[in-house]
Order: C-alpha cells, then structure tokens, then sequence
C-alpha cells in the first residue's frame, strides 16, 4: 500500500498524475497498488488535541502503509504535517518519494533534524524563518501571482561524480535529463554545501528517493 500525504485529498482528481503512474509502475513489475490518501493536516500536533480520532487514524495508515508519496503542493496548510511525514520515513526507513513540495518538506525536515537548523523553514511558509532553506527563485515576482513560476521541461544535469545515485540509475544513467517543473521557490543554494557534507540527499533534483521501491 502507497500512502499520499496530501491536502486536496477529497478531490476524485487531485493527484491524477501521480495515481496513475503509480498504477502503471505496479503493472510493470505484476504488483498490484494499493493507494491510501491521507490528509497531511491530521498529522499534524494541533489535530491530537482538535480532532484525536482523524490523527491517530491518520497516523496509523501512515504506519501500516509500505510507502509514502509527498506530492506537490501550494501554501503552508499542512506543510508541518508533510514535514512530520518525512522525518518519520527517515527515521524508519520507509521508502518514500517527495516531489516538488514533498521534496522541499523533506529538505526542511533535514535542515531541522539532521542539521540542526532551529526553525529552518520555506519562505513560502514562513518569510521570517532564520534559516530559509527553500527560498524564491530569482524570476519569481512575489508581488504577483500569475505566470511568475519556472514552468515547463528544464535540463537537470548529473554530476559526473554522481555514479551511485539511484535516481540516475532510475534515468538510465544519462548525463542529462528533461523534466517539467511548476514551483515558484527552490533549494537556497547557500546550504547546499551542507545538505551535500550531512547526508545522501540531492536537493538539486526535484524528487528524493531513499531505499529501492519495494513493489
Ligand atoms: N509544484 C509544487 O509542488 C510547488 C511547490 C512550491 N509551492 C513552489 O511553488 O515551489
């Protein structure tokens, strides 16, 4: 079972994409996938205290589930829920991929937890945060919503000394690969020293994969 920790959970459409590409990996390998939608929210502190029943529930799918999607996503509602969602799948182990805003959840639960940084935070989620560890892009125009993001199929190269990585296995170990982006904020370049010295974590790339998909 795949559990998606997202927060337009009950919209049949919302994460269409990702449903079904799960639905045809499973079908590549005989392996039927089972999805599990929990709402990133009742994950969250506040939730034991407003709602016991939708947290415990919530966190006992996510504990019985083999693995966890964090997908896109914008605003800071249930950000500290994804957040929480990905710093139990590194303690545990459990294979998960985070994509777009589940990755930047995932490299602010690393920025916290691993490296320490009090508070690290997206300025998306918080403009004051002491350690902005995904911040606007250049381009991005904070005083106007529309056609401000990177939008669209941009290269990402891999780093020659990048012969281990499974996302580039996953790729076929190409030098190069296209992939569409749709985000407004990114890594802070000025950490990346550090997320590189700390861990396995590529923050460069839009998903995370740790461990091997087990289905
Ligand atoms: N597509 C997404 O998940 C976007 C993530 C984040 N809200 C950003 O704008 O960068």
């Amino acid at each position: 079972m795949v559990a998606i920790v997202g927060k337009y959970t009950r919209l049949e459409d919302s994460y269409i994409s990702i449903r079904k590409a799960l639905h045809h990996a499973g079908n590549k390998i005989d392996y039927k996938v089972n999805i599990k939608f929990l709402e990133a929210s009742n994950l969250e502190s506040t939730m034991l205290s407003d709602n016991p029943a939708s947290y415990h529930d919530a966190w006992h799918n996510l504990c019985v589930c083999d693995c966890v999607v964090v997908p896109g996503g914008f605003g800071k509602c249930g950000v500290e829920g994804k957040i929480k969602t990905c710093k139990w799948c590194r303690v545990n182990d459990k294979p998960f991929l985070g994509i777009c805003l589940g990755f930047q959840a995932a490299v602010i639960e690393f920025s916290r937890n691993v490296l320490k940084l009090d508070g690290a935070n997206s300025t998306e989620v918080y403009s004051e945060t002491k350690h902005p560890v995904v911040i606007d892009m250049p381009e991005h125009n904070t005083s106007e919503m529309g056609g401000t993001m990177r939008l669209g199929k941009r290269t990402t190269l891999f780093k020659p000394s990048a012969v281990t990585s499974k996302i580039r296995r996953l790729y076929g170990n190409k030098d190069k690969i296209d992939e569409r982006h749709r985000h407004r904020y990114e890594v802070n370049p000025e950490y990346i020293d550090q997320f590189e010295k700390n861990g396995n974590c590529i923050p460069l790339v839009l998903m995370l994969i740790k461990k091997e998909w087990k289905y």
